[in-house]
């Protein structure tokens, strides 16, 4: 089996040569330490995963495991399939650990590692769990929109929360605070998404207060708060002018990060082009995406792909293309995508083909087996596992600086 050693996969992170490295272990084993860009994809289910998240069957895969001999038996199953340059990292994950590189926890790390880049640099604003509460109790002129999944909020949310995933917010949160002297609180379950979700709402030029919950859902039950559960409440679907508005609004981030618009013509271009992966994301909510979507695109609400970037889009180096009807969810996501390094494009509103019905090629979800136990989801997390996790976050900013491939910058 074809080898590459440690320091030419490093070269390819910062030259931003297209390059996927995959861990063929299960979740629980990954989330103890792998390199920043490394993708999770165990070995039972590569055969079900890669055609939609590794598209390009020519495109350079590295797999490594910490000795188990998963990695031979993966780079089999991606042969098989017809991937033609798959080869071994040189020593496993411990050769990567011997050259002095930097190994991260946790999953999707890259995102959660990025998120705390923009607090530290753009200072975002965020107020404590207890001061959010008295605010509520006293009925203070506050909204708080939860940025995470739909299905994530009703498992338990903030009182008087109402579900608004991350690109989302820009559309919607002038439908639930007109008078722009209301406060806005945005919160997740920890800090990331409640980060991007604040800080995309102060980059769109919103002019009401916008604070994030600080540590979202974990800081709020670390207060000894309760929170609710099985809620409802969701933003109204927004169109016309309110959705032109907020379109003006983030064209101008988009731009200033970089992103690059094209249309139909420059698309098929871009996916005819040898050696080079193209991800065409639909970020707009499931069930707007199940009315009629672009074909060829995957769903991928766009909160969760900044969010859950490694799942969406393995292959680092790779260009991303995003498509929504009404432009705003695409460009703030663009935006967003730029600024972690991606070469990202928006699919400029007015495709006039033919539109596809239903859920797409996306794979069946995967079961619990290996799955690792994340300490900001469900409500029966224990205190220290979720104090452990917010310090880890906070000494991802250094980790990043020790790493130095992530080529991120925060506008
Ligand atoms: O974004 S998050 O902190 O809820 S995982």
């Amino acid at each position: 089996m074809t080898t590459i050693d440690a320091r030419s996969i490093r070269h390819a992170l910062l030259t931003r040569n297209e390059i996927t490295i995959i861990d063929p272990r299960d979740e629980h084993s990954f989330a103890q330490g792998h390199p920043l860009f490394a993708a999770q994809i165990p070995l039972e289910r590569i055969a079900i995963e890669a055609p939609t998240r590794l598209p390009r069957l020519d495109a350079l895969l590295v797999i490594y495991d910490q000795g188990e001999g998963l990695a031979e038996k993966a780079a089999s199953v991606f042969k098989g399939l017809g991937y033609s340059d798959v080869r071994l990292l040189e020593g496993g994950l411990q050769a990567w650990r011997d050259a002095g590189y930097e190994l991260f926890q946790d999953v999707n790390s890259a995102s959660k590692a990025f998120g705390e880049l923009v607090e530290q640099r753009r200072h975002t604003p965020s107020l404590p769990a207890q001061e959010v509460k008295a605010l509520i109790d006293e009925g203070a002129d506050v909204v708080v929109l939860d940025a995470r999944r739909f299905d994530e909020y009703r498992t338990m949310s903030i009182p008087t929360g109402t579900s608004v995933p991350g690109a989302e917010l820009v559309l919607r949160a002038g439908a639930l605070a007109p008078d722009p002297q209301t406060t806005i609180i945005v919160n997740c379950a920890g800090r990331t998404r409640s980060i991007i979700g604040t800080q995309s709402l102060i980059n769109a030029g919103l002019p009401n207060p916008v604070r994030a919950l600080r540590n979202g859902t974990i800081g709020w039950t670390l207060a000894g708060q309760s929170l609710e559960t099985g809620q409802q409440r969701r933003a109204p679907a927004v169109e016309g002018d309110a959705a032109t508005q907020a379109r003006s609004r983030t064209h101008e981030v988009a731009y200033r990060a970089g992103v690059k618009w094209i249309d139909s013509t420059d698309l098929a271009a871009l996916a005819e082009e040898p050696g080079r992966t193209l991800y065409r994301f639909d970020v707009r909510l499931p069930e707007d995406y199940a009315l009629g979507h672009i074909p060829g695109f995957l769903n991928a609400q766009g909160g969760q792909l900044v969010q859950e970037t490694d799942h969406f889009a393995p292959v680092r180096g790779a260009r991303i293309v995003l498509a929504d009807d009404l432009g705003a969810r695409a460009e703030m996501t663009a935006s967003w995508l730029a600024q972690m390094g991606w070469e990202v494009y928006v699919l400029s509103p007015g495709y006039s083909g033919e539109l596809e019905q239903g859920q797409g090629v996306a794979p069946p979800p995967r079961g619990p087996e290996g799955r690792y136990k994340r300490p900001y989801e469900g409500t029966d997390n224990k205190t220290e596992a979720m104090q452990a996790y917010l310090d880890w976050e906070f000494g991802l900013i250094a980790q990043l600086q020790r790493d130095a491939t992530h080529g991120f910058f925060v506008i």
